[in-house]
């Protein structure tokens, strides 16, 4: 794994610093394989990066969308996490409707969905149950709590480690959400994190030691390369 850290002055010089890791990470995944896959982050922080993208002139037919979590809500929600990427970016550029791969949120039970989107991701990428894909760029964000993902401390979606999909558990509501494994085998994750708020989970996702289940994005290690992108705000005491 290679890791990278960097903090930014502030959030505009974040979301720029992001957009470059993003168009680098792009530019290369169709150079070396024709496609691009890319799985992305929900909340608040990433919208603006979005944007961004939107207003590139990238080879959208090569691009492929989809969601590391996703709230257990129909897609028009205001929860949304693919409500919101589409009106930040994907109902902007001219990219195929078969390039979005959204997570399921319509069955009665959320176990079936995670299965169901499984099922689709062995599909796309070829492999088989018990192999992991390794999508080219997996953008997270980071909550307060340190959680990652739809990945919540001392939930069992933490434990999960044969599957791809699994039932997050945000204070009883399900998610659906990518697991560490799966994540771990991305060719490229980064985290883009703001605010003062998330310092002090930065905090223990960076000491050398702490507990893995109370921050879950520890359990982040990349095979590939891993970018913590933060602003000063949330980095002050990380920066070198
Ligand atoms: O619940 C979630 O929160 C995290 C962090 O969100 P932010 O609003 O602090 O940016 C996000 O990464 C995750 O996808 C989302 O479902």
């Amino acid at each position: 794994m290679n890791k990278i850290v960097e903090v930014l002055p502030e959030r505009t010089a974040l979301i720029e610093r992001s957009l470059e890791i993003c168009l680098e990470q792009i530019h290369k995944a169709i150079n070396e394989r024709s496609l691009c896959t890319i799985a992305l982050s929900g909340g608040s922080t990433p919208k603006p990066l979005y944007e961004a993208i939107a207003s590139q002139n990238l080879p959208w037919d090569k691009i492929h969308i989809f969601w590391g979590d996703e709230r257990y809500v129909p897609p028009d929600h205001p929860d949304s996490n693919q409500r919101m990427a589409r009106s930040a970016w994907l109902d902007k550029v001219n990219i195929p409707a078969a390039n979005i791969h959204p997570i399921p949120t319509d069955e009665a039970d959320p176990a079936v969905a995670a299965e169901k989107h499984s099922q689709h991701l062995r599909e796309f990428f070829q492999v088989q149950p018990g192999e992991f894909p390794a999508f080219d760029l997996i953008l997270l964000g980071m909550g307060d709590d340190g959680h990652t993902a739809s990945l919540f401390p001392h939930t069992e979606a933490l434990q999960v480690r044969e599957k791809l999909i699994t039932v997050g558990d945000k204070d009883t509501q399900p998610r659906i959400t990518f697991t560490a494994p799966l994540i771990n085998h991305a060719r490229c994750v980064v985290f883009v994190v703001a605010g003062a708020s998330k310092r002090p989970a930065l905090a223990q996702v960076f000491a050398s030691t702490a507990d893995d289940m109370e921050y879950p994005s520890r359990l982040i290690q990349p095979q590939g390369e891993l970018w913590w992108l933060l602003d000063e705000a949330a980095g002050l005491e990380l920066k070198s």
